[in-house]
């Protein structure tokens, strides 16, 4: 299986479902957050970075989500419209719910973390009713994260996601994004993922993240190779298990398997690699890419979010990847 065919007759490249937050950057890097006085304001929200990495790929790019109905839910909205994404999608809460904060923590290059305020956040808040049909059907592709399937109505919202994809022809990727604190349980999250990833034809994810889906399937050995099979007696065409900086994996239907290496980085922060890596694997494998070529241009692109300061603001335009791709060597 070398690539992934996409309806041609669909005027959108790809639509984004779940949450649009803000990340706040420690300024002051390689230190604790107790003693970081100064944050960068970002949009953030991994649908969102993935969205964005997309158009500034110069792909046709739209929103499903919701938003706070304050400053906060507006710098978002013309951040998104800034970039290029259709934003008619996004729904504006009314019932006084926040925008999602998160607060990076870069105490090293390889030891960071992130602090999150979700409390009733307006993501979450996204109603069934409020899923613009008209937007999948005419997107080649919906992108789902599964974050937002973690809270009643945006996990029923994103369900009905996934049933319009299907009877739309539109291909859906589905980005596992698993962050524990938005989760009551992981008996909870295993059933939800397991619904998501049923109706998703490629999937993407990081070995901890399987393994959450996985605790009631067996795989004690933890094989990349038995995650992927389980799924491609669904609808997945490709399984990507991505493994930071020793690289991912990519699985086939056909039995087929390829291994993305990296791209060297010269590391601020690791978070926004998996957002980065997924926006130029995904425009690869659109522009009828074999999928070794396209995990190398994610590759590339995490590479070039990694060395910057921000996720969503770094991601690359299509002149710098290529120009960097010139300039590194693949390690
Ligand atoms: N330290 C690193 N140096 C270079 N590339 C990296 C590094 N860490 C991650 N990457 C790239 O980003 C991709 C996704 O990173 P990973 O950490 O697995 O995802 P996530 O950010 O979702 O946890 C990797 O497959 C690799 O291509
Ligand atoms: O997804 C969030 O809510 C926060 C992101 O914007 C954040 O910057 C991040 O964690 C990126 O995630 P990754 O690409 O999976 O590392």
């Amino acid at each position: 299986m070398e690539r992934v065919s996409f309806a041609a007759d669909k005027p959108l490249d790809l639509v984004a479902i779940g949450r649009l937050c803000i990340d706040l950057n420690a300024n002051e890097i390689n230190r604790p957050m107790e003693e970081t006085m100064t944050f960068t304001k970002y949009v953030g929200g991994s649908p969102a970075n993935i969205a964005i990495g997309m158009s500034r790929l110069d792909m046709k790019t739209a929103f499903i989500g919701k938003v706070a109905d304050d400053q906060m839910g507006r710098f978002i909205l013309r951040y998104l419209r800034d970039n290029g994404i259709e934003t008619k999608g996004v729904a504006t809460d009314r019932t006084g719910a926040v925008t999602g904060l998160a607060f990076t923590e870069i105490k090293s290059p390889e030891d960071c973390s992130i602090l999150m305020y979700r409390d009733n956040v307006a993501d979450l808040k996204l109603e069934p009713g409020e899923v613009n049909e008209g937007l999948i059907a005419s997107s080649k592709t919906l992108l789902v994260s599964g974050t937002a399937l973690a809270k009643s109505p945006s996990r029923e919202a994103v369900l009905l996601a996934l049933r319009y994809a299907r009877k739309h022809g539109t291909k859906v990727v589905f980005d596992i994004d698993y962050r524990p604190y938005t989760w009551t349980n992981p008996q909870e999250t295993a059933i939800y993922y397991h619904a998501a990833a049923e109706k998703s034809d490629i999937i993407i994810g990081t070995r901890e993240e399987f393994d959450m889906l996985e605790q009631f399937d067996g795989n004690a050995e933890r094989s990349d190779e038995a995650t992927a099979a389980q799924w491609f007696g669904h609808h997945a065409e490709i399984v990507v298990v991505k493994h930071g900086k020793e690289g991912s994996i990519a699985y086939g239907k056909d039995g087929s398997s390829r291994r993305g290496s990296i791209f060297p980085a010269k590391v601020i922060k690791t978070f926004g690699a998996g957002d980065s890596y997924a926006a130029g694997f995904i425009y690869g494998l659109m522009k009828g890419w074999p999928i070794d070529r396209s995990m190398e241009f994610g590759s590339a692109c995490a590479s070039i979010v990694i060395s910057s300061h921000s996720c969503s603001d770094a991601m690359p335009k299509l002149d710098q990847v290529e120009d960097f791709m010139r300039s590194v060597k693949q390690l």
